[in-house]
């Protein structure tokens, strides 16, 4: 069982950012190499920062000085080929363990929570839809609409359905509204799209937008592509440890002279070498 399959994964990170700015910092990183914040220009500091992150699983080694700053209201989509590292940066980033090196900080007004859908979401079964969101409600000050949170998700005629009735994708959206509890100021979706039906992927890239429309600075990773690029306002490609890619979908797509993102992303990942995967 890893990490993102206990009851509450997305809490702790949350309860532990809860500070005007809050880092956490790999074990070998210089924090002194953080500059101070600049008062004046609080609202021109992103949401989440990550700066030189390191990190190797044994001898593998997953990201390499891999920095990423994320906005309020902006979207940042992570793409990459399988096992390119993008649940692991994913998970520094929802602050849900940390990396060999380098420092994640987040910015905030007041609250500065982070959301976080893991690639696999898991609920303690027995328990309905509706229940589940409940209790993730009670970790949080604000009070929590569980039913708008449910509509909003799609899942409004599932309330009282047993999470362990769920379908895969149902549970992936429920996931997301347990993300959204508590109306984090970054929300860090892995692969959210996964496992939905067209019209699902549709709803939810139309949330991902309404959140960044609302101000929440939204990163995701997905492997569709075609929603990426319409509703991105950065995509960011990792292959081998670092980006390969980051900007504006249409600059990416411009940069290797593609009609597409779909065509970049093979041109891209295709001229890496790739070790390790
Ligand atoms: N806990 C772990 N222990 C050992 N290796 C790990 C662990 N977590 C991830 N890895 C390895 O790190 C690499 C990156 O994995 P990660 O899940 O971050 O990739 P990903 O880009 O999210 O892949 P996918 O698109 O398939 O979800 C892979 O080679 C994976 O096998």
């Amino acid at each position: 069982m890893t990490d993102e399959s206990t009851t509450m994964p997305n809490r702790e990170p949350a309860t532990t950012a809860e500070t005007d700015s809050a880092e956490s910092t790999g074990e070998n990183a210089d924090a002194d190499a953080d500059p101070e914040p600049d008062p004046n220009a609080e609202g021109d500091r992103p949401a989440v920062a990550a700066t030189d992150l390191g990190h190797a699983f044994g001898d593998l080694r997953v990201l390499d000085g891999v920095s990423l700053s994320v906005a309020p209201g902006e979207i940042v989509a992570l793409v990459g080929p399988n096992g390119s590292g993008k649940s692991t940066l994913l998970r520094f980033l929802a602050r849900v363990r940390a990396p060999d090196e380098g420092t994640v900080t987040l910015s905030g007004h007041g609250h500065a929570r982070v959301g976080y859908l893991p690639q696999q979401p898991g609920f303690r079964a027995g328990f309905s839809a509706a229940d589940t969101l409940e209790f993730y409600a009670q970790f949080v000050d604000e009070d929590v609409d569980v039913a708008g949170v449910l509509e909003r998700v799609g899942l409004a005629d599932a309330a009282d359905r047993r999470v362990g009735a769920l379908s895969g994708g149902m549970t992936r959206l429920l996931g997301l509204g347990r993300a959204l509890v508590g109306d984090p100021a970054v929300v860090v979706l892995d692969e959210p799209a996964s496992g939905l039906d067209p019209g699902m992927v549709e709803r939810l890239f139309g949330i991902v937008s309404d959140l960044a429309d609302a101000g929440v600075a939204v990163v995701l990773s997905s492997h569709n592509l075609g929603p990426v690029e319409r509703t991105a306002d950065r995509v960011a490609v990792l292959d081998g440890g670092r980006f390969v890619a980051d900007g504006d979908p249409r600059a990416v797509v411009e940069s290797v002279g593609a009609a597409d993102l779909q065509t970049a992303f093979g041109d891209l990942v295709a001229t890496e070498e790739v070790t390790g995967r």
